[in-house]
């Protein structure tokens, strides 16, 4: 594998069985590389297959054929145990409603995932952590007495302590208000321009998907199309001329 590919999808296609039509076929046939040290946005319309592409890219998911390839190991043969293993070291991943525990401090929940690796969390590494992502005095405090914004970034702490090769974002911004997502955005953006960190993100939002390098469209489960330094209004345009191309092809098909 080329040093600079953080993850690879070849032919990736995954189906879902559905009762009453014929399968659905969420990927088909995807093949794409996320570069190391970039930060690159998944959009496309509603049941396009962005959450399907994140799944299987991250090893939460398997497909039914293709392959993936995340820091130079191929997903496809490795057994269950190997695959929770490769994701708890390699694979940070944050989501639209945080997945904080409720009842542990900000620092109890940075320090989960070192736990959960047998480590015994440092307490200096994450507060340093938690530092990275402007809360260094909010170690103690638990997530219902912080922000959405200010739980998001304990989050994002919490996906890097274990220092992953790739962090999953997906809809990251989704629950936030408009200047909770510019921090967060800003964050991650940092993350990749000082740390060297690599980022896939799914989004709806237009104004999310500039701060990343590169937007790649899906529609129907495909690859339709990518942008590299991205515009918001861009990305909107492109938006509305694929939503109303699915809603045309959708009335169509109705007929
Ligand atoms: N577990 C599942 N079982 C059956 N069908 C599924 C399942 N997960 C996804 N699908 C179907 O696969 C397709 C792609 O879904 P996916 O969630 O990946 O799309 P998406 O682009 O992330 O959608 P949204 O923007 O609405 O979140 C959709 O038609 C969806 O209904």
């Amino acid at each position: 594998m080329a040093d600079n590919q953080a993850v690879r999808l070849e032919q990736v296609s995954r189906c879902y069985a559905a009762a009453t039509s014929a399968a659905v076929r969420a990927l088909d046939e995807i093949s794409v590389v996320f570069e190391r040290t970039t930060f690159t946005a998944i959009m496309g319309p509603s049941g396009s297959g962005k959450s399907t592409l994140l799944q299987c890219a991250a090893g939460l998911d398997r497909p039914d054929s293709g392959r993936v390839v995340v820091d130079d190991v191929d997903l496809g043969p490795l057994s269950e145990k190997a695959l929770t293993e490769l994701r708890r070291d390699r694979i940070g991943f944050i989501f639209q409603a945080f997945n904080l525990l409720g009842a542990l401090s900000a620092e109890q929940n940075v320090g989960l995932p070192l736990r959960l690796a047998g480590r015994r969390p440092d307490s200096a590494e994450v507060r340093a952590a938690l530092a990275q992502v402007g809360l260094g005095e909010r170690a103690g405090h638990l997530p219902s007495q912080m922000s959405g914004g200010q739980q998001q970034r304990v989050a994002i702490a919490r996906a890097l302590i274990t220092r992953p090769k790739v962090l999953f974002a997906d809809e990251p911004t989704g629950a936030l208000d408009s200047s909770s997502s510019r921090t967060v955005l800003k964050l991650l953006r940092t993350l990749v321009d000082e740390q060297g960190q690599t980022t896939i993100m799914v989004t709806h939002d237009p104004v999310a998907a500039s701060y990343a390098d590169r937007v790649v469209f899906l529609v129907d489960g495909r690859i339709t199309d990518e942008m590299r330094q991205p515009t918001a209004q861009g990305v909107a345009e492109h938006m509305a001329l694929l939503e109303a191309d699915t809603a045309t092809a959708r009335v169509g098909g109705g007929e």
